[in-house]
């Protein structure tokens, strides 16, 4: 058996959490023979119910809690974090954009950027789950000066997940044959899942499918796909979310062997000629616990489009957190 590792997971009460805390205890996240530490983070009028969540964990007897720290202060939750799940935030509403979530939210992170900074492994890995999570994820990369900047990303996962799916049922095939998905950008509306280098068993899917379905059909239906599970659910999707922090903290940490993912990455030095500060998603592979961004990757002038309105999103994002690093 390896030495325990410590895993921080914050709005650890809430939806994603009661799936995510689960997987990460089973060994889906960090492997069948790494032993896990839990660190979790609530507010304190949530700390009843986390009690309840530490009680089903306790009955689960699962042989890779090596221990579990709840906690209402984030400098005990990130002690020492090898691994910082960012999840606590407010989640939105039907008929909200997640960027309308960025004043509730947007605060929780430069706090948290801090405490991880001063507390956590300064190699600790951080995926921000909570919304708008690419601009939360820059604000905690401002706040977190002893981070390696590499080492902080955002999800958007569920995003690369759900074109998989979509694509698979266009063309009759399962999911996991799906390869070379990209989704561009931001974990909102402007996201481009881009099809244009895709494969589904091998063969190309651009040329699978009609124009009209890729920019009239699968285009929105990934972009909007959040905001139809809250109208059919009445609350945000949360298994699904948690399946995909799952799966990028999965490949990050133990590679994507080969197969390229979606990751919000701090884009300083990105070969796509993206704004330099932003937490923009890329075509990825990930190997010996790094990522790397797929290169060379031709776009004609729609895909050229779709990124650009996607960055112009982010950086007027970006705009409106400026007050706070002033
Ligand atoms: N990036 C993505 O693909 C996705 C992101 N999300 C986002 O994830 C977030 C969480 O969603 P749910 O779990 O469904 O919400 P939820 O409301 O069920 O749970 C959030 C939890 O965070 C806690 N919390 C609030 N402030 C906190 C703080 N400062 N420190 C620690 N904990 C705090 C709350 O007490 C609550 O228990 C939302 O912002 C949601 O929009 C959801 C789905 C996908
Ligand atoms: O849409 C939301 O607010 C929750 C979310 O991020 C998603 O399901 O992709």
């Amino acid at each position: 058996m390896k030495a325990p590792v410590r895993v921080a997971v914050t709005g650890a009460a809430g939806q994603i959490s009661y799936s995510l805390i689960f997987r990460i205890a089973s060994g889906s996240m960090l492997g069948p023979d790494q032993p896990v530490i839990l660190q979790l983070l609530e507010i304190p009028p949530a700390m009843n119910a986390l009690q309840g969540v530490l009680m089903e964990l306790k009955d689960c007897a699962f042989p890779l809690v090596a221990g579990v720290i709840p906690s209402d202060d984030p400098n005990v939750a990130f002690k020492d974090a090898d691994f910082a799940l960012l999840v606590g935030s407010r989640p939105r509403g039907p008929g909200m954009e997640r960027s309308d979530l960025l004043k509730a939210n947007g605060a929780i992170f430069t706090v948290q950027g801090k405490a991880l900074s001063d507390h956590a492994n300064p190699d600790c890995r951080v995926l921000v789950v909570g919304n708008p999570a690419n601009t939360n994820a820059l604000i905690l990369l401002k706040s977190a000066p002893k981070l390696n900047p590499r080492h902080i990303t955002s999800m958007t996962r569920l995003d690369h997940n759900r074109s998989m799916a979509q694509i698979a049922d266009k063309v009759g095939c399962h999911s996991s044959d799906v390869e070379q998905v990209v989704v561009w950008g931001n974990h909102s509306s402007t996201q481009y899942p881009d099809i244009s280098y895709a494969t589904a068993a091998g063969k190309p899917v651009r040329t699978a499918v009609a124009d009209d379905w890729y920019k009239n059909d699968f285009i929105p239906t990934v972009q909007k796909r959040g905001a139809a599970i809250i109208k059919a659910r009445g609350a945000s999707s949360a298994a699904s979310a948690a399946n995909a922090a799952v799966e990028h903290m999965r490949d990050w940490a133990l590679g994507s062997k080969g197969q390229w993912v979606s990751m919000g990455v701090y884009s300083k030095g990105n070969p796509y000629g993206i704004d330099e500060d932003l937490m923009f998603s890329f075509p990825i592979t990930c190997e010996h616990g790094e990522w790397q961004i797929v290169g060379g990757l031709d776009r004609d002038a729609f895909s050229m489009d779709m990124i650009k309105k996607t960055e112009q999103e982010l950086q007027a994002e970006r705009e409106a957190i400026a007050d706070m690093f002033k």
